[in-house]
């Protein structure tokens, strides 16, 4: 077990530093998820105590920081930023791959997001919405309340004329566990302003996005 003091173990083995070399947020408690995960494994028939094991409750609390590391940071910051043009047609990105934790199991969900906007004299910088997603994503979390998130956000910070947010994933919950079902993808969508009360560009940024590929 570590001390309280939050400093992050280097770890024994070459190369694998870049999980543990993240700094992880003051706020976490990393002895206590080690004594949780410790706990765990005893529970589930395991020696926490042989070689193998020994390691892994300081491991799994700093992969946790990790992956819930958007508990402690606000995604706003990254849309406060912006550049001031007339372009007023849509802007897309497709394809932000991220990962998720499902907040039923806690287990990864896995996909893509696409976000379109039209601005409405506000344009960010495009690789802000991509830190976006992983802010939003870095969280205990439901498809459906990440989508509307990411969608609330581009309209509270940047008064977009409309935002398209489209999320397409795979939940581990739904196919190592109950009822295994591989392959299947969850996809959802949050369409406001514009894209909400005009069907012709709902449809533009529809064909934007999956346009020749399905
Ligand atoms: N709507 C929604 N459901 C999700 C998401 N992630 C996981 N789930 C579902 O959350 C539900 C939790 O259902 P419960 O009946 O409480 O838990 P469970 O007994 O483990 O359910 P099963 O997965 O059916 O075995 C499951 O149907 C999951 O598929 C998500 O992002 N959105
Ligand atoms: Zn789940």
């Amino acid at each position: 077990m570590s001390d309280n003091s939050q400093t992050v173990d280097q770890g024994s083995i070459s190369g694998e530093a870049d999980e543990s070399s993240k700094p992880v947020p003051p706020e976490v408690d990393l002895p206590r998820i080690e004594k949780a995960v410790r706990e765990i494994l005893i529970a589930v028939g395991e020696d926490p105590d042989r070689e193998g094991l020994v390691e892994t409750p300081a491991r799994v609390s700093r992969m946790y920081a990790e992956l819930f590391s958007g508990l402690h940071t606000d995604p706003r910051i990254h849309l406060k930023k912006y550049f001031t043009e007339k372009y007023d047609e849509m802007v897309l990105v497709r394809d932000i791959s991220f990962n998720s934790m499902c907040e039923h199991h806690m287990l990864p969900f896995i996909g893509k997001a696409h976000i379109g906007y039209v601005p409405n004299g506000k344009v960010v910088g495009l690789s802000k919405l991509a830190r976006v997603v992983e802010e939003v994503s870095h969280r205990p979390q439901v498809q459906e309340r990440m989508t509307e998130e990411i969608a609330d956000l581009l309209v509270s910070e940047l008064d977009v004329k409309g935002v398209a947010v489209v999320i397409e994933a795979s939940h581990s919950c739904m196919s190592i566990r109950g009822v295994r079902k591989p392959g299947s993808l969850c996809v959802t969508s949050a369409m406001k302003g514009l894209f909400r009360s005009n069907l012709s560009s709902r449809s533009e940024i529809m064909t934007l996005i999956y346009g020749g590929r399905h």
